[in-house]
């Protein structure tokens, strides 16, 4: 097993978030983030918890390049391989009703103008990494949550994207299927070490998944503690077992608590 503190987590950063704020609204009335600098570095994989509202998802936006944040910047490093620099994953799998699997799995492939025979192998190796090569030519609405999800998790990692972006991807899925997919994403990550950030609000599946757990506030979300997961990996459903985990878990949630309160007493709705 490999030691928890990964070589490539002391790497070169591939996400950076100087001083960021962001507001929304007229007269800027909705605080959503405030004062957040957070690093990423290449290779790890950082899960971002907080109550609701804090702004998770606006940070995981901002760094995919769908918001700009009103104050601070929110930089994107190349690694120099000339891929994708992020492809993000929904709660609510984000993948087109009218276009088959192999269709949306191929969609960012066709815009990026990969060559046809090219993305064509491309594809069938993630349909097939996702379990997904049976139902190539099935549409969404015939497949079950699960695989809906999978679809989008092949579609995001088939344009080789040097930043994985994930938001809740799991959230809609009943408790067994989320710990198979869970299985899944983590055996996927550790056969390719990419920066991954992940939004959640399950602390277990954070410490489970992350070499961090990034702790937000209630709003406005500023970082409240970034801590190390000490479990080593690979990691399984079993890691869930170990003393340190459920030490960790507690940690995170006394941390957690009082801002949860705090979203549900209306001092920070959401
Ligand atoms: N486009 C928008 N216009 C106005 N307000 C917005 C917009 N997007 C988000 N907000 C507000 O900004 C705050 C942060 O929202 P965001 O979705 O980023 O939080 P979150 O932590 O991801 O929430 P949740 O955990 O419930 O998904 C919330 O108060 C939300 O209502």
């Amino acid at each position: 097993m490999s030691p928890t503190t990964d070589p490539a987590a002391t790497g070169a950063a591939a996400i950076e978030v100087r001083g960021v704020a962001k507001r929304y609204g007229t007269r800027d009335a909705v605080i959503a983030l405030d004062g957040v600098d957070l690093t990423v570095r290449q290779g790890e994989f950082v899960c971002l918890v907080g109550p609701s509202g804090c702004g998770k998802s606006t940070l995981l936006r901002m760094m995919a390049g769908l918001h700009r944040p009103s104050e601070g910047e929110v930089l994107v490093h190349h690694d120099g391989t000339g891929r994708t620099p992020t492809a993000m994953v929904f709660q609510d799998y984000g993948i087109f009703p009218w276009k088959s699997v192999r269709a949306n799995v191929r969609f960012g492939l066709d815009v990026a103008g990969v060559p046809r025979a090219e993305a064509t192998r491309t594809v069938d190796s993630w349909l097939t990494r996702l379990g997904l090569a049976d139902f190539a030519d099935a549409y969404p609405a015939t497949l079950s949550g699960g695989m809906r999800q999978r679809v989008s998790i092949a579609r995001a990692l088939a344009v080789e994207p040097e930043v994985l972006l994930l938001d809740e991807p799991f959230a809609a899925l009943d408790a067994q299927l989320r710990t198979v997919l869970q299985e899944e994403l983590l055996a996927l990550w550790q056969a390719d070490r990419r920066t991954v950030v992940f939004v959640t609000h399950s602390l277990e599946e954070a410490i489970l998944l992350g070499d961090r757990v990034v702790v937000m506030s209630a709003r406005p979300g500023r970082i409240l503690a970034d801590l190390p997961v000490p479990l080593p990996r690979p990691r399984s459903a079993e890691t869930r077992g170990e003393p340190a985990f459920a030490a960790l878990e507690q940690q995170l949630w006394s941390l957690l608590r009082d801002e949860v309160s705090r979203t549900f007493d209306g001092g920070s709705p959401a």
